[in-house]
């Protein structure tokens, strides 16, 4: 008879599952170095995202909320996540998708076509509008017109505004986009690099409204902007839509070389690989510097009115996207490139040098569209030698 001693000790799992235990890890987690399983996984990634739209209250039950979507892993992953959430916890929230057609041949064409599987395999309404419904122009007319130089800051400026503008008509009070915890390092990066300071608000705060620059107008002043994804590392993002093998689009946009984000995204990759809390690290030092910048009353954001043209909200007469759209439409796309609040204090600070035109008489130079003829760009040292007004040797004497 066989006794109690004779039962064969089960093998010690090899590689366990630092969670369950059960399972072999296949992933280690970019976040924290944790081995996981895939079902693991999916329960943290999925969890934490439920925690940070918990702790964060984005929503309340019965929203109409309007998931971004570009057909990127972001928008993908998001889309799939907030239904399933929805569906988990009642959060009760009407999920549609509403995505922007810049207008780029061969990548947001074939972006769109992801998308439209996406509505149907999520079963989540779509809306989409297109820059040349909107605008006039698309970015494929854009860049004809201007080249590639530059041509990210219009098709930024423009996709905030539509974002918007499809928001209002689909009636929702939310948008959320796929942001990630990268995303947003690097934005913080770049707006510390640049000098920026009362811009690290926006990029840091988890949900807006019509308190910050650029974003809602009159119209869509109720409407909300959040990114549920702001902690979550953007490798977790891959490997969640790999091993859930989502249906998105991986093409990068043709027309974004976008150098300069381009060398905090390298510079952030580098500061990962030496140390993985790298990315929340910079995201909680731009949310401490941003709290400080706001309680420095001269380091605020300019007031926000609205743009006299469209109603759009503005820190002067005309909102960026009327300004860029006035330099398409006369020939001078460079009017509106830079930032705005920059140029209107070079301009202050060297009227005050040369008691030149106030920014009031620059405003109206750019009105009649004149302000290309007159204002010469000193771009390089080469070019003060071209400058009519450089003061010579005997005019100093
Ligand atoms: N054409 C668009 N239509 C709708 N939403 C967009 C569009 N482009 C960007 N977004 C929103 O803004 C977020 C960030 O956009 P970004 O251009 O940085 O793309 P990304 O990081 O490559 O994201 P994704 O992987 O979703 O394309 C996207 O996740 C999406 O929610």
């Amino acid at each position: 008879m066989p006794g109690a001693t004779d039962i064969k000790p089960t093998k010690p799992l090899k590689n366990p599952c630092n969670l369950c235990q059960s399972v072999r890890a296949i992933l280690k987690r970019p976040k924290t170095g944790q081995q996981l399983c895939k079902e693991c996984f999916f329960h943290v990634f999925e969890t934490e995202i439920h925690n940070t739209i918990v702790d964060n209250k984005l929503f309340n039950k019965g929203d109409r909320v309007a998931i971004g979507a570009s057909g990127g892993k972001d928008s993908t992953v998001l889309a799939y996540v907030m239904k399933l959430l929805n569906d988990r916890y009642s959060y009760e929230l009407d999920l549609v998708l509403l995505s922007i057609d810049e207008g780029i041949t061969g990548y947001r064409d074939d972006s769109l076509e992801t998308v439209k599987r996406n509505r149907d395999q999520y079963q989540i309404p779509l809306l989409i509008v297109s820059y040349k419904d909107l605008y006039g122009w698309s970015m494929d007319d854009i860049v004809k017109e201007i080249g590639r130089k530059n041509n990210c800051t219009f098709c930024g400026v423009f996709r905030r505004q539509a974002l918007d503008r499809g928001a209002i008509m689909l009636n929702v009070d939310h948008i959320v986009t796929g942001h990630n915890a990268d995303d947003i390092a690097e934005t913080v990066l770049m707006n510390i690099l640049r000098g920026d300071l009362p811009r690290l608000q926006r990029c840091t705060s988890i949900i807006t409204n019509d308190t910050s620059e650029d974003s809602s107008g009159i119209e869509t002043s109720k409407i909300l902007r959040s990114k549920p994804f702001k902690y979550t590392y953007e490798k977790e993002i891959v490997m969640y839509a790999y091993f859930k093998k989502l249906d998105y689009f991986s093409t990068e946009c043709i027309y974004s070389p976008n150098a300069y984000r381009g060398h905090a995204r390298v510079f952030l990759k580098d500061l990962e690989a030496v140390r993985r809390t790298a990315i929340v690290d910079i995201i909680h030092s731009g949310e401490a510097l941003s709290a400080s910048v706001q309680a420095n009353e001269s380091t605020k954001l300019p007031t926000m009115a609205n743009c006299t043209r469209c109603g759009y909200i503005s820190s002067n007469e005309l909102c960026k996207a009327c300004l860029l759209l006035e330099g398409l439409n006369k020939g001078l796309p460079q009017l509106g490139i830079g930032h705005t609040t920059k140029i209107r204090r070079m301009h202050e600070a060297s009227n005050l040098a040369s008691g030149l035109s106030s920014p009031a008489s620059l405003s109206s130079a750019v009105a009649d569209g004149s302000a290309g003829e007159k204002v010469k760009v000193v771009t390089h040292i080469k070019d003060l030698g071209q400058l009519e007004t450089m003061p010579t040797l005997d005019s100093m004497k």
